[in-house]
């Protein structure tokens, strides 16, 4: 790989790393271990809300959520199904700290 640009640099060329380096990394590790989290934890609802789809007879998939949640909105277009106290307790269960081991 030599000459080639942007290629690996052998250990014993490298200078020494910003201290600041180390500690970015380490904000960056944390970063991509809470997105996983998240993910987890919208995996769980995007599947149980599969669950429900199946046992109620409706199609896996309805347009109008997923355009409206792909747009920022946050407003449900079935909003006769959903109410404030669910909501609140949904969101507090996807706390990171809440639910390490809830999976
Ligand atoms: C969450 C809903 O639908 C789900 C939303 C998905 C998503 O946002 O990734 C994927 C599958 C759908 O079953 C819903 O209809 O409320």
């Amino acid at each position: 790989m030599d000459g080639v640009p942007g290629s690996a640099w052998e250990d014993r060329d490298m200078p020494e790393i910003p201290s600041e380096i180390l500690t970015l990394r380490a904000s960056i590790d944390n970063v991509d271990a809470a997105l996983m989290h998240l993910l987890a934890e919208r995996f769980k609802f995007t599947r149980r809300v599969g669950e429900l789809k199946a046992q109620g007879g409706l199609p896996p998939r309805t347009p109008s959520v997923t355009a409206s949640r792909s747009r920022g909105s946050r407003r449900s277009p079935t909003p006769r199904a959903s109410t404030r106290s669910s909501r609140r307790s949904s969101v507090s269960s996807s706390s990171p700290r809440s639910s390490g081991t809830t999976s």
